[in-house]
This record gives structure tokens, sequence and C-alpha cells, in this order.
């Protein structure tokens, strides 16, 4: 068989294969609709998406808490967990999911081919994990929270394992000081004492979160004493034969013991500095927005320019010099990722 003949044939098949999932998909809607029409499906309500796993939505009534299995009617997008959606329920405990709310914000992550993906919606804040052990590198923070800062969602900085702290509290506290003094709620924790995260759990209550931070300082460890009765919290995904082992990868929304929620997943865990341009680093550093369009030159780099507002706020001391090495440093490191 030739080679040409091949991959005609191949392209067939493929053709085929996707006219065929049209067709299922467009006959699932109209019989949705025949459903909907002849009021198969209950009222109209309220919920939340808490998993998916394709087009498949694991959905959390607002009033009864409830949760169902849901599938998207197949004129909508797909939707992310967190999403606010409008829901109809089925017989036997399943549902529809007729209509996606507006989103507050997004949640992003770029996918193998290097292209952005909404992981998780409606998020209040990014809590930003670091520890005393392993120690931050320089500006490792600052590249979180320009991170943060791009997704429009409130940042939060955790120093977690307090206990391993001098007694004199060390750089690291002068360091979280700084942030104070910028406006970023800061939270220490240690799971090493009984009461040793009262405070996270004070900046939790009433709100949406994620985790986010290097390997090592200690996320999982926090994670699982906030949800002592999630024990199957990732793995019970795995579990779900339609889907394998991709669903691993799919975030879940769980509720917190004293109100409030957690969006957690390994992907979301992972969320740092990727794609983005030198206008949203520069914007990142909050102290420096009050100077932008203030520098003589438009195009101002901010680098040697005469007239520069920023480099004469570093001058008589209102930026921290340290932050504005780093702004440097982050800057110079995405001239080196698209080089
Ligand atoms: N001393 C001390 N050790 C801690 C504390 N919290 C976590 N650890 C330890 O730090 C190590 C790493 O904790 P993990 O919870 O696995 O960290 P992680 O951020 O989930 O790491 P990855 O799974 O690699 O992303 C473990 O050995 C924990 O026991 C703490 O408050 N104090
Ligand atoms: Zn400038």
């Amino acid at each position: 068989m030739s080679k040409r003949k091949l991959s005609r044939q191949q392209r067939w098949r493929i053709e085929k294969i996707q006219a065929e999932r049209a067709e299922r998909a467009a006959r699932r809607d109209v019989h949705d609709q025949d459903k909907l029409d002849a009021g198969e499906y209950g009222p109209e309500r309220p919920g939340r998406v808490i998993a998916h796993f394709g087009r498949t939505l694991d959905v959390q009534d607002d009033t009864d808490h409830q949760v169902s299995r849901c599938h998207l009617r197949a004129n909508l997008d797909a939707l992310v967990t967190g999403d606010h959606v409008i829901w109809r329920a089925g017989g036997n405990g399943g549902g529809v999911v007729v209509a996606r709310g507006t989103r507050d914000n997004v949640l992003e992550r770029p996918d193998a081919r290097g292209q952005l993906k909404p992981v998780a919606a409606n998020i209040d804040q990014i809590l930003i994990v670091f520890a005393v052990e392993p120690s931050p590198y320089a500006n490792l923070i600052d590249r979180y929270l320009v991170a943060a800062e791009a997704t429009g969602i409130q940042p939060v900085l955790v120093l977690n394992k307090v206990d391993l702290l001098p007694a004199s509290g060390g750089e690291l506290r002068e360091l979280l000081g700084r942030y104070e003094a910028l406006g970023y709620p800061v939270v220490t924790t240690t799971t090493q004492h009984v009461d040793g995260l009262a405070p996270l759990h004070r900046q939790l209550t009433g709100r949406t979160s994620v985790f986010v931070g290097q390997s090592g300082v200690g996320k999982s460890s926090l994670i699982d004493r906030l949800l002592p009765d999630q024990v199957l919290r990732i793995g019970d995904l795995s579990a779900d034969s339609r889907k394998g082992t991709h669903t691993t990868t799919t975030a879940r929304l769980y509720p917190l013991p004293a109100g409030g929620e957690l969006i957690d997943s390994p992907g979301i865990r992972e969320f740092g500095l990727t794609h983005l341009d030198a206008q949203q680093v520069t914007e990142g550093f909050i102290e420096f927005r009050e100077y932008l369009g203030h520098c003589r030159f438009r195009d101002c780099r901010h680098r040697a320019e005469p007239g520069c507002a920023l480099l004469a706020a570093v001058e008589r001391g209102d930026i921290h010099p340290q932050r504005f090495a780093s702004y440097r440093r982050i800057l110079d490191s995405l001239d080196d990722e698209s080089r």
C-alpha cells in the first residue's frame, strides 16, 4: 500500500470519527431539547461546578448543596471547576447544565501544546505558600505575585514551617514585613503545633481559595489538615474509569469545614510565571502602578532613561531596590524564554 493511500485512508477515518461524534452530540442535544420541552427535567436552579470530566460535570446545587452528575448542553462551551451554572435535575440523580454564569476571574495554564487553557474559575484568593525550609530563592515571591496579579485574583502570602524559624525571626520575617507594607495579606503557619493553622483558617473562611507554591513547602501537609475527611482528595478521581488517569489533573472544589472552599489539583499547585509579557510584569509590581505613565519617554524601558519615574522613585527610597532588582530579573528571564 502506498504511503499516500494510507494517509488518505487515515484522513478518511478521522473525518468519519469526527462526523460521528458531531452527529452523536447533535442527537443528544435534540434529545435533551425534547426532554426539556416535555418537562422531563425539573426547574432551572443555580449551582456550581465542583468537578468535571470532559463534558460530564459534578454540580452542587446552591440551595440544598446536593451534588448531581450532569452533562452539558452541546451548545455550551466547556466549563471548569468553580463555574456558576444554571442546571436542571433529570431522573435518577443526574441533570443537565443549561447555562453558565459570568466568570469573575479564571485561572489558566498552558496545555501540552503551550495553549492557555482555563482550569478553574471564580477564585477569591491565591495562597502562595513558601517555607522556612526550603527557603525561597531571591525573587521567587515576586514571581508568584506578578503571576497572581495578572489573573486579577487577590494573592495572599503563606509562610509555612515557622517552627523552623530562628527565635530572632530571621530575614524572612523582615521580608514579610515588606510585603505587608505593600498591602499583601501575610499568614504564618506550622503543621507542627495543634493551633499552627489558626491564622490560615481565618484567612480561608468564607472565600474560595487555591494553594500554589514550590515543591516541599508543605502544601499537601496543610491541605491534609484543612480537609481531614478528604483522604481520597486527588486519588479518587483517577478511580473514575471513564477518563482514566487524565482526571487526576482535574481541579476539584472542596468545602472547608469552617466555611469557604478550596479548589485543588496538581496543575493548580504548579501555577507560576508563565506566558506573561513585559507589560503584565511591570503592572504586577503593585507599587509601580502610580508611577507608570509618568516617565519622560512614553516608551521608557525603565533602564537608564533620563526622566524615568520608576528610577526616580527607587532613588528616593519609595520603591525598594530589591523589588526593582527583582523586576529587572523577571523581565530579563522573559527575554531569555522568548529567544
Ligand atoms: N518542620 C515542619 N515541616 C513541615 C511543615 N509542613 C510540612 N512539613 C514537611 O515538609 C515536607 C514537605 O511537605 P509536603 O506537604 O509534601 O510539601 P508539598 O508542598 O506538598 O510538596 P510537593 O508535593 O512536592 O509539591 C514533609 O516532609 C512535611 O512533613 C511544618 O510546618 N514544619
Ligand atoms: Zn521609566
